[in-house]
C-alpha cells in the first residue's frame, strides 16, 4: 500500500468551510493515511500570547474568549455533535485552568502543554468532519508517537524514538482508518508535552513520512505552491512547478515560511517526494519538491528572513590571536543560538541571529550579550531582514552575481555571504529596504 501523509496549516483549518476543502481533499486520495493538522489560524498566537505576556485577568479572559469562540464556531457548524463537544469542553477547561497558572511566564514546560492545545482542538473536530462525510478517522495523540528532546519551544525529535512508536502504534491502524494527528507537538522522557518551534507542523507531517515509510507527503497551504517569491510581497510572484531538495530546504531555511525549515531533513533521509498545493484551490497543482530537477537554474526563489539582529564582537586581541572564534560560538552554543551570517575582520566578528516575535522562546538574551562583553567589545544592532536569492552553481560560474548587486547597487547592504555554499546570496538590509529589494530583484531575475 502506497503511503500519503497529509498535512493541513492553519488557514487550511481556520473555519468549517475551509476544513470541507481539506476533508475532500483526503477522501479523494485513498493513500492519504495520515492527515497531520496546525491549530486554526490564529490560535496558536492567542496562545503564546498568555504564555509570554503578562496580563491581567480581563486580557486573560479575552485571549481566552476569542480562542474559544473559533473553536466553538467551528463545533457548532459541525451540528453539536455530542461526544466532540464534550472532549472540546475539557481541552477548552484545561486551557482555562493553564493560561492561569502562576508559574506560567516561567516555566517552558507549562508554556508547551499550554500551547499544544490549538492543535489538540483543531485535530479532535477534523476528525469528525471527515467522519461525517462518510470517511473513517481516528483522532490521534501524537505525543504517543513524536518523541522528542526537552528542549522546551524547539525539542529535538528522537527519529529512532520515532520509528519504533510509529511502527506499533500506527502502522497496524493505517488500512483501517485515517489516522488524524497533530502537527507541532511532541513529548519527552518525563511524560511531558513538547513543540517543534513555531510552523513545525510541516516537520510533523515529514517525521511522520519518514517514519512509515511514507512515498509522499503533501503540505496544503493557502498558495497554489512554492512561488519564486513570497506572493504576499509583489503580485508578479509565481509558483514553481517543481524544486531539488537543496533548493527547497534552502529556501525554507532563509525564511520561505510555507515550508518549517527542517521539513526536508526526513525528506532527504527517505527519498520522499513533498507537495505543497493550496487546499481551497487543489485542482490548480502546486510544486514538486524532490531529490532531482529537470532544471537547475542559477536563480531560483528569493526569500526573505524578517527580524535579525546583527551582533558585532570586537577585540584588539584577535589580531595574531588564535581561539577567538572559538571562544565567541562556544558562548553562543551555550546560549542554545544558531548563527546565520558571520563576516570577520582581523579584529572583529559580525554574525546574524535569527529572532522573530511570537516564538516561545526568545532568542538573544540579555545573559548572552553579558557573557560576551565578559571577552569583547560588543555591539548589538536590531532591524534588520536577510534577504536570499537561492539557486544552483551560483559560486562556480561566472557572471551570478553582477544582475543581483547591480539590481540593487542603491540599497545600502550591512552584510553579504556568497561563497559557503553554491545554492544562495544572501545580503543583509534594513527592514525598511527588504521589500523594495526583494521587488527589485525578483523584477531583474524572473520578470525579463
Ligand atoms: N516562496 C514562497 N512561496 C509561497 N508562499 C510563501 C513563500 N514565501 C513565503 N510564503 C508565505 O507562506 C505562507 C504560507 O505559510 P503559512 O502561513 O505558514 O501557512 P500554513 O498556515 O498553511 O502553514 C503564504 O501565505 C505566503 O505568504
Ligand atoms: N500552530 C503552530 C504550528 C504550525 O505549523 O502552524 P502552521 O501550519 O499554521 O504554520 C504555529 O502556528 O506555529
Amino acid at each position: 500500500m502506497a503511503v500519503n501523509i497529509a498535512k493541513f496549516g492553519g488557514t487550511s483549518v481556520a473555519n468549517l468551510n475551509a476544513m470541507r476543502s481539506c476533508a475532500r481533499i483526503v477522501l479523494d486520495n485513498a493513500d492519504t493515511r495520515v492527515v497531520v493538522v496546525s491549530a486554526a489560524a490564529g490560535v496558536t498566537n492567542h496562545l503564546v500570547t498568555l504564555a509570554n505576556e503578562e496580563l491581567t485577568d480581563e486580557q486573560r479572559s479575552k485571549v481566552i474568549t476569542d480562542i474559544e469562540t473559533i473553536e466553538r464556531r467551528i463545533l457548532n457548524d459541525l451540528g453539536q455533535p455530542e461526544e466532540a463537544a464534550t472532549k472540546l469542553d475539557e481541552l477548552l477547561g484545561l486551557l482555562r485552568e493553564q493560561a492561569r497558572h502562576e508559574e506560567l511566564l516561567f516555566r517552558p514546560d507549562l508554556k508547551d502543554a499550554l500551547l499544544s492545545l490549538g492543535e489538540r482542538m483543531s485535530s479532535l473536530l477534523f476528525a469528525e468532519l471527515i467522519n461525517q462525510m462518510g470517511g473513517q478517522a481516528t483522532n490521534f495523540d501524537a505525543r504517543r508517537v513524536i518523541k522528542t528532546d526537552s528542549d522546551y519551544g524547539q525539542a529535538l525529535p528522537d527519529i529512532q524514538l520515532i520509528a519504533e512508536q510509529a511502527e506499533t502504534l500506527l502502522k497496524p491502524q493505517l488500512d483501517k482508518l485515517v489516522t488524524v494527528t497533530q502537527g507541532f507537538i511532541g513529548c519527552d522522557e518525563f511524560d511531558n508535552t513538547t513543540t517543534l518551534g513555531r510552523g513545525g507542523s510541516d516537520y510533523t507531517a515529514a517525521l511522520l513520512a519518514e517514519a512509515l515509510g511514507a512515498e509522499t507527503c503533501e503540505i496544503w497551504t493557502d498558495v497554489t505552491g512554492v512561488y519564486t517569491t513570497d506572493p504576499r510581497i509583489t503580485e508578479k510572484a509565481r509558483p514553481l512547478p517543481e524544486l531539488s531538495f537543496e533548493e527547497a530546504a534552502e529556501m525554507a531555511t532563509f525564511g520561505a515560511k510555507v515550508l518549517h525549515p527542517a521539513t526536508m531533513v526526513p525528506a532527504v533521509r527517505r527519498d520522499i517526494a513533498v507537495f505543497v498545493g493550496s487546499s481551497r484551490e487543489p485542482e490548480k497543482g502546486g510544486t514538486w519538491i524532490k531529490r532531482d530537477c529537470e532544471h537547475e537554474p542559477h536563480y531560483r526563489a528569493i526569500t526573505r528572513r524578517r527580524d535579525q539582529v546583527l551582533v558585532t564582537v570586537k577585540t584588539p586581541d584577535m589580531l595574531y590571536a588564535s581561539g577567538f572564534l572559538e571562544q565567541v560560538f562556544g558562548i553562543l552554543a551555550q546560549h542554545g543560538l544558531s548563527v546565520d551570517l558571520v563576516t570577520t575582520s582581523e579584529i572583529s566578528v559580525s554574525l546574524t541571529i535569527d529572532n522573530p516575535p511570537n516564538s516561545v522562546r526568545a532568542r538573544i538574551n540579555r545573559d548572552c550579550i553579558e557573557d560576551l562583553r565578559q571577552i569583547s567589545e560588543v555591539s548589538v544592532e536590531e532591524g534588520f531582514d536577510l534577504v536570499t536569492v537561492v539557486g544552483n552553481n551560483m559560486h562556480s560560474a561566472a557572471g551570478v552575481s553582477a544582475p543581483i548587486f547591480d539590481a540593487i547597487s542603491a540599497v545600502n547592504l550591512r552584510l553579504i555571504c556568497y561563497g559557503a555554499n553554491p545554492h544562495n546570496i544572501s545580503v543583509l538590509v534594513h527592514s525598511g529596504d527588504s521589500e523594495s529589494v526583494v521587488q527589485k530583484l525578483h523584477g531583474r531575475l524572473f520578470e525579463v
